[in-house]
């Protein structure tokens, strides 16, 4: 069946069937052992999915590099510069609500993006690591507003993406942890010169009204799902949580680790609906229509649907 296109729309949509068909030759390589890696805590993925929905994500971005570095060089004959040699690393944003698992979407799209002889170094920055230190998330009240577009340092955020799109040698971005609940101090992410940069986080399609890092994007994917579903999963991770890192005396969340499951349950739906789904609904979902794909998950966290922005 030929893919659906809606009439007057930038957008194609198409049904997971339809789109593993545009895998065409590209090769799986990938082992079920290095997706065990790769997977998240609560994710579904397998290789059946990787092969169908994963490859030809790959196949597509990999079309759309050597296209991106041809345009470059339009812009440098135009300006009468030379370009020969150059290469301007190609940018993808990873954008989605918190618990959809965009980190395992970006870590899959990283290894095999990273598998592609044209293109083999391939970086993954989260911006976690942007997000304000607790000392100063206090100083301004945002505690509870954690994820939200103003708890991060978006000057610093847009000024690493810039500087590493400039071709700069080294280019040096925070790291934050989940078990400190903070930025580390003196710990630092370094990308050198990467082919492909994957940026991954909650509000990395956000627009503004001045330059954000949307605008340095090339390519960009809102991983998608009911919100209802992304909820119980939330809950879910939140439970299998307490016997992974909140069971860590040193994890912020310690004091979860041995609550009983409806209170766990409770304690979980709280914090979604206070402050995971308000962000959600306020600022990450709006931002969908901006993403060149997006991966819609049905409940049991298969992607079934694809949205490609054509235009
Ligand atoms: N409190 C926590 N402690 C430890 N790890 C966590 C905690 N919350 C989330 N994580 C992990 O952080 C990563 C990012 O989670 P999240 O921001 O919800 O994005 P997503 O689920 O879309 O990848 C996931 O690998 C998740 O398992
Ligand atoms: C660290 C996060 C804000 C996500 O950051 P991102 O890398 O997506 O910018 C989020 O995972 C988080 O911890 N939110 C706080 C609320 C909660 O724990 O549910």
């Amino acid at each position: 069946m030929a893919p659906r296109v809606r009439e007057r729309s930038p957008y194609v949509e198409l049904q997971r069937d339809q789109w593993r068909e545009l895998r065409r030759s590209t090769p799986l390589p990938l082992t079920a052992e290095e997706l065990d890696r790769l997977r998240g805590l609560g994710e579904q993925i397998d290789l059946n999915e990787v092969a169908e929905v994963y490859l030809p994500l790959s196949r597509l971005i990999n079309l759309q590099v050597a296209a991106r570095q041809r345009l470059y060089e339009a812009t440098t004959t135009f300006l009468g510069e030379d370009a020969h040699g150059t290469k301007v690393p190609f940018i993808i944003g990873i954008a989605g609500s918190v618990a959809v698992g965009k980190s395992t979407t970006a870590r899959i799209l990283r290894t095999l993006l990273a598998r592609w002889p044209d293109h083999p170094r391939v970086d993954l920055v989260t911006t976690d690591g942007f997000l304000y230190p607790r000392a100063e998330l206090v100083r301004r009240g945002l505690m509870h507003r954690k994820g939200f577009p103003e708890s991060y340092d978006r000057r610093a955020l847009l000024r690493f993406v810039t500087e590493v799109k400039s071709g700069a040698e080294e280019v040096r971005a925070p790291v934050y942890s989940h078990l400190a609940y903070d930025i580390l101090p003196g710990e630092e992410q370094v990308v050198r010169r990467p082919d492909i940069l994957i940026l991954e986080g909650l509000n990395v399609l956000q627009p503004g009204p001045r330059l954000t890092v949307s605008d340095l994007f090339d390519f960009s994917i809102y991983v998608d799902a009911h919100t209802a579903d992304i909820e119980q999963w939330y809950i879910e991770r939140f439970l299998k949580l307490r016997h992974t890192a909140f069971s860590d005396p040193a994890s912020h969340f310690h004091h979860f680790a041995n609550l009983p499951d409806d209170e766990a349950r409770a304690e979980a739906r709280h914090l979604w609906k206070t402050i995971n789904e308000p962000n959600l609904i306020e600022n990450i979902r709006p931002t969908r229509p901006r993403a060149t794909l997006v991966l819609r998950k049905d409940a049991d966290h298969s992607i079934n649907r694809v949205r490609l922005r054509k235009l």
